[in-house]
């Protein structure tokens, strides 16, 4: 069956729905990988690559996939999906081909079972018959259902020697094993339940610590991420089709005149379009990593013990003696939702001790490296009148520097808001606050201005539905966005370098969404998961 011959689309009068259907069908459906079509291809070429791939197209062919695909797995899995250890009930997921045996040899009256419902069944051994536990039996069947199989779970009571009964009974049946770490989401990703980036959103939010984190990684396990670059990379490809139609076929024959400048200008909003995500000051991948927030400043200014108190632990050394910490001390907090790594780092001076001086190159390093700056500075023997900051702590104070006065308890003449307003006029920082690490004293207000500020700098661009949350994602749309540039920039003569250049876009978007190249991203990604998911 060949349904448009080379004569018909010769013949053709419009040829755009028929563009439309090579963009569509020109790409294998599965992994929408084009490299194994030549570039300077035949319409027919293409449509027998389409054929093979596109079970729509021929109905009678089996859904064949190029080598990206999988092959079918065959092996059941099971694992324990809560974690070990003693609980009160304890969740085994079984994924695989003959998932629903569970049911029909581990329970009595097992093929009753209907998909979604739950019911409350004896679990016997398959071949004892030993009863191992009474509980929840739960069937997904594919391909509905998180790994695109048929599932069960087994909702037990979570005692060690109960699971392990049950994990060994399950062992005992032929074809099933003990899934391997993240087997679930890769099989889930294999029958394309998820996509790269849903997988990171998913593996993001096992282990979001706050609430910001937790928002952000459901919005991508949920398809945020995919939904977008799917889009952009659907129009490069359809962008595509048209010039390779063009190179074949010649911009006079049956092609609508302007069919290229239509596809300049497409190219031209979606370059646009990218530019404006990527210009985003990181805030995804912040949020994702935790906000880097170092504090800097001289000896003896109390950079611990804010560190301490900012902790609620004795996480650094704290003493009278300067140049105490030597090292940089980090620790995670949650700051009114917000990941925040804080760094307590040696304080700023010049030395003759090798080490302390290597602690004070260590603190400069760390402050380039943060997002967020923050110098305390003591008013120990603060003269108001005669303000002095040494030369190398001022040279770490900019305007995007949050100065902090602290020991205010040991300066109580002194009127804090004077006093900071005086500060950050001398130094030009952002903003300064007094308190006191020792009683307390103006830590409220300075807590709840900083995640004000904190507010203000990140949640606008929280807002967006496309954040990107990892380097990953930022290097291959810098890559796609070359490519972009590159294409727009080349003479219209030159249409075979273009549609090469549109080519690499297309393929730089699909391997964010693991659409291409995905094995090395997959072994990182899956080492992530736990065995039960
Ligand atoms: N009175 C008073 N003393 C404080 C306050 N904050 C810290 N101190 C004391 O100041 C001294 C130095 O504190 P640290 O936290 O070790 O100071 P640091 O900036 O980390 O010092 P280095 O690590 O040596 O750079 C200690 O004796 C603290 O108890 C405060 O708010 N008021
Ligand atoms: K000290
Ligand atoms: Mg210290």
């Amino acid at each position: 069956m060949n349904l448009f011959s080379t004569k018909i689309i010769h013949r053709s009068i419009r040829i755009y729905p028929l563009l439309q259907a090579i963009s569509r069908n020109r790409y294998c459906s599965r992994c929408w990988s084009h490299s194994h079509v030549p570039l300077r291809s035949t319409i027919p070429s293409y449509l027998q690559h389409a054929t093979a791939h596109q079970p729509t197209l021929l109905p009678q062919l089996q859904r064949k996939h190029c080598a990206n695909a999988k092959a079918p797995t065959v092996d059941t899995i099971y694992a324990l999906s809560t974690s070990p250890g003693k609980a009160g009930v304890a969740i085994i997921r079984i994924s695989g081909p003959r998932a629903k045996q569970v049911v029909e040899r581990m329970t009595k009256d097992g093929t009753d079972i209907k998909p979604r419902q739950v019911y409350f069944r004896r679990i016997y051994h398959p071949l004892t018959r030993q009863v191992l536990d009474r509980g929840i039996v739960l069937l997904f069947e594919g391909p509905n259902s998180f790994t695109g199989e048929d599932v069960i779970e087994l909702h037990i009571h979570g005692g060690n020697a109960v699971i392990q009964g049950v994990l060994d009974a399950l062992g005992g049946l032929a074809h099933f094993r003990l899934a391997e770490q993240g087997e679930f989401a890769r099989r889930a990703f294999d029958n394309d339940k998820l996509d790269l980036t849903e997988l990171e959103g998913l593996a993001d939010l096992l282990n979001a610590e706050t609430e910001l984190q937790r928002r952000l990684a459901l919005q991508q396990a949920e398809g945020g991420l995919r939904q977008a670059f799917d889009h952009w990379r659907e129009k490069i490809i359809h962008s595509m089709a048209i010039t390779e139609a063009v190179i074949d076929f010649g911009e006079d024959e049956n092609i609508e005149d302007g069919a290229l400048d239509e596809v300049v200008k497409n190219i031209e909003e979606l370059r646009r379009t990218i530019a404006t995500h990527l210009d985003d000051r990181h805030v995804g991948e912040i949020i994702r990593n935790g906000i880097h927030v170092a504090i800097v400043g001289p000896p003896n200014a109390g950079k611990s013990s804010l560190l301490n108190k900012l902790a609620k632990r004795e996480a650094a050394i704290v003493s009278d003696i300067p140049g105490t910490t030597r090292d940089v001390v980090e620790v995670t907090m949650n700051l009114g939702g917000y990941p925040v790594i804080l760094s307590d780092t040696a304080g700023l001076r010049e030395s003759d001790d090798r080490i302390e001086m290597e602690g004070v190159k260590r603190a400069k390093a760390r402050v380039e490296l943060s997002d967020i700056k923050i110098c305390l500075l003591s008013l120990t023997g603060f003269d108001p009148q005669q303000v002095y900051i040494d030369p190398i702590v001022r040279q770490v104070i900019d305007s995007e520097t949050f100065v902090l006065l602290n020991k205010q308890d040991m300066a109580p003449g002194v009127s804090a808001s004077d006093l900071s307003d005086q500060i950050q006029r001398e130094t030009g920082a952002k903003k300064v606050w007094c308190i006191s690490c020792m009683t307390g004293q103006g830590m409220d207000v300075f807590l709840s201005d900083m995640v004000q500020l904190l507010k203000t700098r990140f949640d606008q661009s929280l807002a967006s539905p496309v954040l990107i949350t990892q380097a990953r994602h930022r290097q291959h749309l810098e890559s796609c966005l070359e490519s972009l540039d590159a294409f727009l920039v080349l003479p219209v003569q030159d249409i075979v370098l273009g549609a090469e250049e549109l080519r690499q876009a297309a393929n730089a978007l699909g391997r964010i969404t693991g659409r291409i190249d995905v094995e090395n991203v997959l072994d990182a990604l899956f080492g992530q998961f736990c065995i039960g998911k």
